[in-house]
């Protein structure tokens, strides 16, 4: 469904992501794992048109995302659900507000067709009977439940979903995990999944891809990755902080950022 070509997105010197070729499938889960600023959200956010390539191509069928009119490319990410880090719920907006947004956004529909479908969604995530509550008075689990049902709220063939377990307790987790497992199964839904949760990751994906310093180092079905040899991906997958993995991502020596040597970044007086 989707294909990343020789994609590289680069920040002033950094690469978050270098030279990555990558094929989403269709119906299938993708999670993608690797640690902090391996370029996960990076890559997501390229495969789904959210940010544009340094270099490389985004193929969404037969059509690249890069090259693509403004005015496709907002039909394609109509079909398109993402569900973000933090949530991204509109805090002046109650929880039916919130889920009914694309739907206002997007389409013509009329409103008791709308509250119909929020109240699907919300029932699907265990939360109807909560649309008046603001998002000021939601538990994290219960704003990624929403952000949830807004993410489906199109019925979207494919859906991104970036960390979404992060700073959940282990029960809600597990819930969210199980949501994005039955949904993408009910729904033959495409689902490309960002986390650093190992074990629901390895649980729910059909396909896994392991990155480490803006490149793939590791990819296939789960049991390939837990059964894999290379140091990298057992340094991560046991969660050791000794390793080639390296803890700090500096380039710079400690000894000569602290001397102000010639070379180095100084800091600010
Ligand atoms: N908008 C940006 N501007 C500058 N640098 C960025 C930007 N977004 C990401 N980066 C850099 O790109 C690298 C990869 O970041 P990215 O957020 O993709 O990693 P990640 O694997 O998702 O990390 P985390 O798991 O901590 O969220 C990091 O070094 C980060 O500092």
């Amino acid at each position: 469904m989707i294909r990343g070509e020789n994609l590289s997105k680069r920040y002033g010197d950094v690469d978050a992501v270098a030279s990555t070729d990558i094929h989403i499938k269709t119906g299938a889960i993708t999670a993608i794992m690797g640690g902090s600023g391996s370029g996960k959200t990076t890559l997501l956010r390229l495969l789904s048109g959210l940010e544009i390539p340094t270099t490389g191509h985004v193929w969404y069928g037969d059509e690249d995302l890069c090259d693509m009119p403004d005015k496709r490319l907002y039909e394609v990410r109509e079909s398109m659900g993402m569900l973000f880090q933090y949530s991204a719920l509109l805090n002046s907006l109650n929880v039916y507000d919130n889920v009914a947004f694309p739907l206002h956004e997007h389409t013509d529909l009329d409103e008791d067709v709308i509250r119909t479908m929020v109240a699907m969604k919300l029932e699907q995530v265990g939360l109807r009977g909560f649309e008046n509550l603001m998002p000021s008075e939601l538990s994290g689990g219960m704003a990624k439940r929403v952000a949830f049902a807004r993410a489906m709220a199109m019925d979207p063939r494919i859906v991104f979903f970036d960390e979404p377990t992060s700073g959940l307790d282990p029960i809600s987790a597990g819930v969210i995990s199980t949501l994005i497992h039955d949904t993408s199964k009910m729904n033959r839904m495409t689902s490309v999944v960002v986390t650093h949760d190992v074990s629901a990751g390895l649980a729910i994906a059909d396909h896994v891809i392991l990155m480490w310093q803006g490149r793939i180092i590791a990819k296939g079905p789960p049991d390939s990755i837990r059964e894999s040899t290379d140091e990298r991906v057992c340094q991560f997958l046991e969660g050791r902080p000794d390793g080639p993995i390296p803890f700090s991502r500096s380039t710079t020596s400690y000894i000569d950022d602290l001397t102000h040597r010639p070379g180095t970044v100084r800091l600010e007086s």
